[in-house]
């Protein structure tokens, strides 16, 4: 039997002001999730994505111009609630983040165990020695020998820094956890030490992930679901195995066609072009300007085509009319 829907996002909207205009990061994005499930949202450099992660909690810097869209974790819309009762009620307790870099944002004078603590003595009030106690329990789940909590930030690696941050993120046992590029700055074994670990806690405490990333083949691993992001959008959203064997939209097959693989003798293919800029995004398709499969109809924003039953593609070639010859 399939786990309940945890969290429903409808036509989320992120847009900056700046001098040049306004950017439009985040423009018009839906998707769900359920309990103890990985959505891994992919996407190239600039597409959006930390700012889907910071629309979604509610950590804005000043310059936002306009936020919009609908978000509902479990029983509760999210995006009505004041930022005060947001604050005291959903984040971190419900929904944390790991930000992209936040290994380096440590405080290096307090103690890794205090600041792992630290949410459960301010959200929850407890005392001092239960909140570490805690934390100690969650260094154990992230594989951090609990001798690190008396350590400061310096006298952890970087791959022991980004673990305790995660354990940070999980202490107060949130139902869902975004993480922006968490292994990004690591190497390939720390990076899967930590892709192992989430996989156990995913496992152990059903808890469900959103993880950000650039990073194909790394985030494979863990993914139930994948996202592909394209200029402030979602263009592909389908179960891991769809997405990977029969990807549907023509930037999730250039997408996949771009991943180098072992054994392969040709080089993995570039996509030619670049993303359209966020200040004005062209009206009809975004990505149609880099598709080889472009037609009249791309002039016209696509709609979600539904494919499967959890599978919506951004693309005119799924319609039933373009596949019946009508476009
Ligand atoms: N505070 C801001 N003010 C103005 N523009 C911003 C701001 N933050 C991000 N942007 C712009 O919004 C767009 C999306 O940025 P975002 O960081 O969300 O993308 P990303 O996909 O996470 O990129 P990366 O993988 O490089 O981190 C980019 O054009 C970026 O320059």
């Amino acid at each position: 039997m399939s786990e309940p829907t945890l969290l429903r996002v409808a036509d989320l909207a992120l847009h900056y002001r700046t001098r040049r205009g306004v950017v439009r990061a985040v423009d018009g994005v839906g998707f769900d999730l359920r309990r103890n499930e990985a959505l891994v949202v992919l996407g190239e450099s600039g597409c959006g994505k930390s700012s889907l992660a910071r629309a979604l909690m509610r950590v804005l810097p000043r310059n936002v111009q306009h936020t919009g869209g609908r978000v509902m974790l479990g029983e509760t819309e999210v995006t009505a609630l004041p930022d005060e009762r947001f604050r005291r009620e959903v984040q971190w307790s419900r929904m944390a983040l790991v930000m992209q870099a936040s290994m380096n944002a440590l405080n290096p004078v307090v103690r890794v165990g205090e600041q792992v603590a630290e949410p459960l003595r301010v959200l929850r009030g407890w005392s001092r020695r239960r909140a570490l106690e805690r934390a100690a329990e969650v260094f154990g789940l992230v594989g951090v020998s609990t001798d690190f909590l008396s350590r400061y930030p310096f006298e952890l690696s970087g791959g022991m820094r980004q673990r305790a941050v995660l354990a940070m993120a999980l202490v107060a046992e949130p139902e869902l956890v975004i993480l922006d590029e968490p292994t990004s700055a690591l190497d390939v074994l720390t990076q899967a030490g930590i892709m192992n670990a989430l996989k156990r806690i995913k496992r152990e405490q059903g808890t469900s992930f959103i993880l950000i990333t650039h990073d194909v083949a790394t985030s494979s691993e863990l993914a139930d679901r994948v996202a592909l992001m394209y200029a402030g959008q979602f263009v592909e959203v389908a179960d891991a195995d769809a997405f990977f064997s029969r990807p549907a939209h023509p930037y999730s097959r250039m997408l996949m066609a771009s991943v180098p693989r072992l054994r392969q003798r040709s080089r993995p293919e570039a996509i030619p072009g670049q993303p359209p800029n966020l200040f004005d995004p062209p009206s009809g398709c975004r990505f149609a300007a880099r598709c080889p499969h472009r037609f009249a109809r791309c002039a016209h924003d696509p709609e979600a085509i539904r494919l499967g039953e959890r599978h919506r593609v951004r693309c005119w070639l799924h319609d039933e009319s373009t596949r019946r010859g009508g476009a």
